[in-house]
C-alpha cells in the first residue's frame, strides 16, 4: 500500500479551557490523506475541522494519538523542518503588512538561508504560477491588493519551498462568490501542476465537492460521517447528517458531478437528433442540449460520441436513468430519494 502523506491515528484533542460541558474538540479521529490528493474536511461550525488541520503542523498538540507525515511522527520532527514540509494557508492570509509581496513570498526561503538570487528566482516563478505578474505585483504592499490577490500571495508563500503537503483553512472564505469560483479553479490547476497533497477545510459543501478528490464529512468531535468521492457523498449520503449537508441543491450537484457512461447510452432510439455530446459528458450538459432545442418533443435525442465515433444516443429519459443509477441504494448505502432534503440548506453558517 502507498504510504499516506498524512495519517491521523486515533487522534484526540481536548482543550483545557473548554470546560467540562463540552466533549473533546476531536474525539477519536483516524484518517489517511493519500499522496497527491485534495482531501476536503467539511462540516458544521465547531465540529473540529480547524483543530484537526492545526494538529498536523503542530500549531495545536494532540491530547493523544499519533499524526504521521510521510511516515514520520510529527511530534518527533523539529518544528522548523515541519513547517518546511507543510505549507499553510488561512482565510485572512496573515501577510506581513509592512513587507512587499515579494518579501512576503520569500519569508520561508529567507528563514532557510537561501541566497538572494535563488530566492528572487523562486519568488518570480511563484507569482507567475498564481497569476500575479511579477513586474506589477512584486513591489506592492498587501494593502494595495484585492482580497483575491492577497489570497494568491498567501498560496504563493505557502508553496515557496515546494512542500509535499499544503494545509488550507477556509482559503477562499474572504473572497466574493465570483472571485471565489475563479480562485478555486485556478487553485485546482496549480495543484495539478505541482502535485502537492492538500488538506482543505471548508464549511461550504459546494466548495467541498468542487475541490475535493475525496470529501470527509465531519460532525461534532470530528466524527467522520462519510469519507468518499464528491459524487458518492452527493449521490449516496451515508448518514442523515450528510444528507442534511448535501440537502438543497443536491440535484444540481448531481447533474454537475454525474457523467454519461457507456451503460447509459441508448442504441435503439430513433427520434430527431438535436445535438451531440461526448461520452463522459456531465449529465447537466446532456440535459442542456435538449433545452437548447425547445421545439423538439420527448422523443428527441442527442448523439453520443466516443472520439469521432457515434456509439448511440441519449434522450431525456437516459439522463433520468443515469441519475437513478447514481442514487440507487443497491450500489451502496441507504440513499434518501432524490427529492429528500429539497427544503434543506446546503451551506452551513460559518
Ligand atoms: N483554543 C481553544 N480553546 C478552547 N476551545 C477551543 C479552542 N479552539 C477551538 N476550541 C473548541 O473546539 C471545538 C472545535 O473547534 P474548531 O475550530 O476546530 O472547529 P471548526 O470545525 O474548525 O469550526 P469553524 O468552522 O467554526 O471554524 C469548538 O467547540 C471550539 O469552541
Amino acid at each position: 500500500m502507498v504510504q499516506p502523506a498524512i495519517a491521523f491515528e486515533h487522534v484526540r484533542k481536548e482543550y483545557p479551557t473548554a470546560g467540562d460541558r463540552s466533549g473533546a474538540a476531536v474525539d477519536d479521529l483516524s484518517l489517511d490523506v493519500r499522496p497527491g490528493e485534495v482531501l476536503v474536511l467539511v462540516g458544521p461550525s465547531g465540529c473540529g475541522k480547524s483543530t484537526t488541520l492545526r494538529m498536523a503542523n503542530r500549531l495545536v498538540e494532540p491530547t493523544s494519538g499519533r499524526i504521521l507525515l510521510e511516515g514520520d511522527d510529527v511530534t518527533h520532527v523539529d518544528p522548523v523542518q515541519l513547517r518546511r514540509r507543510i505549507g499553510y494557508v488561512i482565510q485572512d492570509v496573515g501577510l506581513f503588512p509592512h513587507r512587499t509581496v515579494a518579501q512576503n513570498v520569500a519569508t520561508v526561503p529567507r528563514l532557510l538561508g537561501w541566497d538572494r538570487r535563488r530566492t528572487a528566482a523562486r519568488v518570480e516563478e511563484l507569482l507567475a504560477l498564481v497569476g500575479l505578474e511579477p513586474s506589477r505585483y512584486a513591489r506592492r504592499y498587501p494593502h494595495e491588493l484585492s482580497g483575491g490577490e492577497r489570497q494568491r500571495v498567501g498560496v504563493a508563500r505557502a508553496l515557496a519551498t515546494d512542500p509535499p503537503v499544503l494545509l488550507m483553512d477556509e482559503p477562499f472564505g474572504a473572497v466574493d462568490p465570483v472571485g471565489r469560483r475563479r480562485l478555486q479553479s485556478e487553485f485546482a490547476r496549480i495543484q495539478r501542476e505541482v502535485g502537492t497533497t492538500v488538506m482543505l477545510v471548508t464549511h461550504d459543501i459546494d466548495e467541498a465537492v468542487r475541490m475535493g478528490d475525496r470529501v470527509a464529512v465531519l460532525s461534532s468531535g470530528a466524527h467522520v460521517e462519510q469519507l468518499a468521492t464528491p459524487l458518492e457523498v452527493v449521490a449516496r449520503p451515508a448518514t442523515d447528517a450528510v444528507a442534511d449537508l448535501v440537502g438543497r441543491g443536491r440535484l444540481a450537484r448531481l447533474l454537475a458531478l454525474g457523467r454519461l457512461t457507456e451503460a447509459d447510452v441508448d442504441t435503439g432510439a430513433t427520434g430527431p437528433v438535436v445535438g451531440r455530446v461526448a461520452l463522459g459528458a456531465e449529465l447537466g450538459d446532456v440535459l442542456g442540449a435538449f433545452l437548447a432545442a425547445p421545439g423538439e418533443g420527448a422523443g428527441a435525442r442527442v448523439e453520443v460520441l466516443d472520439g469521432d465515433r457515434v456509439v448511440g444516443s441519449a434522450t431525456s429519459a437516459t439522463v433520468l436513468r443515469a441519475l437513478r443509477r447514481l442514487t440507487d441504494a443497491s450500489h451502496g448505502t441507504d440513499a434518501p430519494p432524490l427529492a429528500a432534503g429539497a427544503d434543506r440548506v446546503g451551506t452551513l453558517p460559518a
